[in-house]
């Protein structure tokens, strides 16, 4: 049975390290992008990395809550991840110098690489809320009916923030450099998954947790009282990536396929005397293709058009006497 290839480290000199979440609701959306992308590379099971066959790139498979420390530290070059997280990891940067402040122990090193994560794209995918939850029939209404509470979240140190700000708030102070040294008086309770649960089992008066449909929160018979982050995933980027025209080329690529994801190309045929007023429809990107028909005073446009709005888009070209209206999927696109 032929073995499994190994992968050492030293086969990872030279590649730019690009992470991926390893589970959960981003990976499958992450995967696709990579396959638009045409990234290729076999995953061996239960190995978190895998050589891309076609480019000098080596995917690392990490947890979404971890990549952006990884690329924020410069480990890593750049990830997939949801926003929520690079918030959340952000917040808990803010912390750990504030600790460190206070116990005077902050010693920048000279020779340290610039530390932080930049977005480089949003990926338009993974869209959720980071939500303040208490239960739908209980005495809460606001986020500040929390203050002093228990509060389950697994997103500690936004929540922290989140608290702080409303606890400075009802003091009256409005210096918000305090949010960092804050000590707070609501208790933040780390939890790390099923977070929906803690409120009826006691464990929390309320709870911070991402919100897509809906359908966890009201099963779980809580309601929101407030919006800490709105998300979706993004592209991140380490702010000293070990080859900056790499990221550059797979960021284009990866724009490429998201764009190609959101508009279609919509053809037609319209009398030139009515161009004027199709083309108010269908601007393009630029702007549109417009070519001569052999049959005189007639063009030919053709233009892309966001998806969601094509239905309206051809509903339009109709009335202005647009015919032989054509709608293509776009496979991928391209552009400066
Ligand atoms: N309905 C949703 N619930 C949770 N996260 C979502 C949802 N939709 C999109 N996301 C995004 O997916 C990211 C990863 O969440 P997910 O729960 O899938 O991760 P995970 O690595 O499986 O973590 P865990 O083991 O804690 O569940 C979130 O940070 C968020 O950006
Ligand atoms: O609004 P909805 O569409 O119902 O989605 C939100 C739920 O999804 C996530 O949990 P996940 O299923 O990832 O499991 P977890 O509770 O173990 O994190 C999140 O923590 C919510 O519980």
């Amino acid at each position: 049975m032929a073995q499994p290839e190994l992968i050492n480290l030293n086969s990872l000199e030279g590649r730019l390290l690009f992470a991926v979440p390893k589970k959960g609701r981003l990976l499958q959306a992450a995967l696709n992008l990579l396959e638009g992308a045409d990234i290729q590379f076999k995953r061996e099971n239960r190995l978190d990395i895998a050589l891309v066959k076609n480019l000098p790139i080596a995917l690392v498979f990490l947890p979404a809550a971890d990549i952006p420390t990884f690329v924020g530290e410069g480990r890593v070059d750049l990830g997939i991840t949801g926003y929520d997280q690079v918030q959340e990891h952000d917040a808990g940067v803010r912390a750990l110098a504030r600790a460190r402040r206070m116990s005077n122990d902050w010693s920048p090193k000279p020779d340290q690489k610039p530390q932080g994560c930049e977005t480089v794209i949003d990926l338009g995918f993974g869209a959720c809320r980071l939500q303040v939850q208490v239960p739908a029939k209980g005495e809460y209404k606001e986020g500040k009916d929390l203050i002093g509470k228990n509060i389950g979240t697994s997103f500690v140190h936004l929540a922290q923030e989140y608290f702080a700000r409303l606890e400075l708030e009802q003091e009256g102070i409005t210096d918000t450099a305090l949010i960092a040294t804050r000590k707070l008086r609501t208790k933040i309770i780390e939890l790390s998954g099923s977070v929906e649960a803690a409120c009826a089992l006691g464990v929390a008066d309320g709870i911070v947790d991402l919100v897509e449909s809906g359908e966890t929160m009201k099963a779980a018979g809580l309601k929101a009282i407030d919006t800490v982050v709105e998300t979706s995933a993004i592209l991140i980027k380490s702010k000293a990536p070990s080859n900056p025209e790499m990221v550059n080329l797979i960021a284009a690529r990866i724009n490429g396929v998201i764009t190609a994801q959101k508009y279609v190309l919509c053809q037609y045929n319209v009398p030139r005397a009515s161009l004027a007023e199709a083309t108010k429809w269908t601007p393009g990107k630029r702007a549109p293709t417009v070519t001569s028909l052999e049959e005189e005073g007639w063009v030919a446009v053709s233009a892309m058009v966001e998806k969601k709005r094509i239905a309206t888009v051809m509903d339009e070209l109709t009335k202005v006497g647009a015919t032989d209206i054509l709608v293509l999927d776009i496979h991928n696109t391209r552009s400066s």
